[in-house]
């Protein structure tokens, strides 16, 4: 594959951010890779970079994103986000803040199956970037894909973003689901009805629907719902044990964007008064407020119902 040689800059040195880099510098392009443990100065590493890409946990990203409006940008650079989270305050994707912060510029996200532990054993994966800038999301793709990892490109920003977010919510469920043993029908009904949740959420916010059935929404779903390498999933399976979220919390590695996700999206769900009955479980038991087998049985006796919304009377039956 050719392609210039880029400067790339990754802000965050967490799991994702150091797996992104390798990436990125496989390539040949010019990475620096930021934290700030480290002692290189954001400004020095701003100067000439064409990518900008954060890999910050959603609590930092306003921070950063301010102290980057502050420091000198070319005109020219794009901003690639790759935090799955939502502000609390705002209610905002990442995306949308660093668009809010940055109104000329091009902003990509990068999201899709991608469990970082995976990705630097250069097992292979695949992933989406995607933009309302068709040429900055293919800058993007030549920055990444290599024969480890397939880049496609979306022009549903709003939707590739969400479905990354919103099923880590559905994979702390679904650590529930196999912490209890509950088996392979009930995991299967879950992740189902997890993505038909996530579908309705994500088309009141503006995405489209075809892209939860893409690598970012049902492929990162049944990445992150299947495997014990996602935070989500771990944590949902340690509650499952009996363990506190305080406890969990205290001993997991890196971070679960889950339970701040989960909070969030209540709020969105209760304002536009949308039905997501197993995230409202997730977030009761992460409030304390249900046991994890008081959660499964208030979603088994739930009122019975057609399977589909919005199915035409005509051809119901
Ligand atoms: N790890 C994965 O497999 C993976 C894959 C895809 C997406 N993600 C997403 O990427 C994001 C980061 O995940 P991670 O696994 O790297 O988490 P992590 O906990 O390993 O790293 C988070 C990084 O954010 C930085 N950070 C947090 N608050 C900050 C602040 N106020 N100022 C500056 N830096 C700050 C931390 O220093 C750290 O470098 C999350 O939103 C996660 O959902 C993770
Ligand atoms: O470890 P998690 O639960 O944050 O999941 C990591 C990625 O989002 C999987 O795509």
């Amino acid at each position: 594959m050719s392609q210039s040689v880029k400067s790339v800059v990754i802000l965050g040195a967490g799991a994702w951010g150091t797996a992104l880099a390798k990436l990125a510098a496989i390539n040949g392009n010019q990475v620096h890779l930021w934290s700030r443990q480290g002692s290189q100065s954001l400004v020095s590493v701003l100067e000439n970079a064409h990518i900008v890409l954060s890999a910050i946990s959603m609590q930092g990203v306003r921070d950063v994103a301010s102290v980057v409006q502050s420091s000198p940008v070319s005109p020219e650079t794009i901003f690639v986000t790759a935090t799955k989270g939502l502000e609390p305050k705002t209610t905002y994707t990442p995306s949308q803040i660093w668009q809010e912060i940055f109104p000329n510029h091009p902003v990509v996200v990068l999201s899709g199956p991608n469990l970082s532990q995976e990705i630097v054993r250069e097992l292979p994966a695949a992933t989406v970037v995607a933009s309302k800038n068709i040429n900055a999301a293919q800058s993007v793709q030549l920055v990444f894909s290599s024969s480890r990892f397939r880049v496609y490109t979306n022009p549903d920003p709003v939707g590739v973003e969400l479905g990354g977010t919103l099923k880590n919510v559905i994979a702390i469920a679904a650590g529930v689901c196999d912490g209890l043993n509950l088996g392979t029908n009930a995991k299967a009904a879950l992740v189902t009805r997890g993505l038909t949740e996530i579908v309705r959420i994500g088309k009141n916010l503006g995405a489209k629907t075809e892209t939860f059935y893409g690598l970012s929404g049902l492929g990162d779903l049944l990445a992150t719902c299947n495997s014990p390498l996602s935070r989500n999933y771990q944590l949902g399976y340690q509650l499952a044990h009996g363990k506190t979220l305080k406890e969990i919390l205290a001993s997991l590695p890196g971070t679960a964007e889950g339970v701040n996700t989960c909070r969030v999206l209540m709020e969105i769900a209760q304002q536009r008064s949308i039905a997501i009955p197993i995230s409202e479980q997730v977030y009761q038991l992460l409030e304390g407020e249900v046991t994890p087998q008081q959660a499964l049985d208030q979603l088994m006796l739930r009122d019975i119902k057609p399977e589909f919304d919005d199915f035409p009377k005509e051809q119901m039956w």
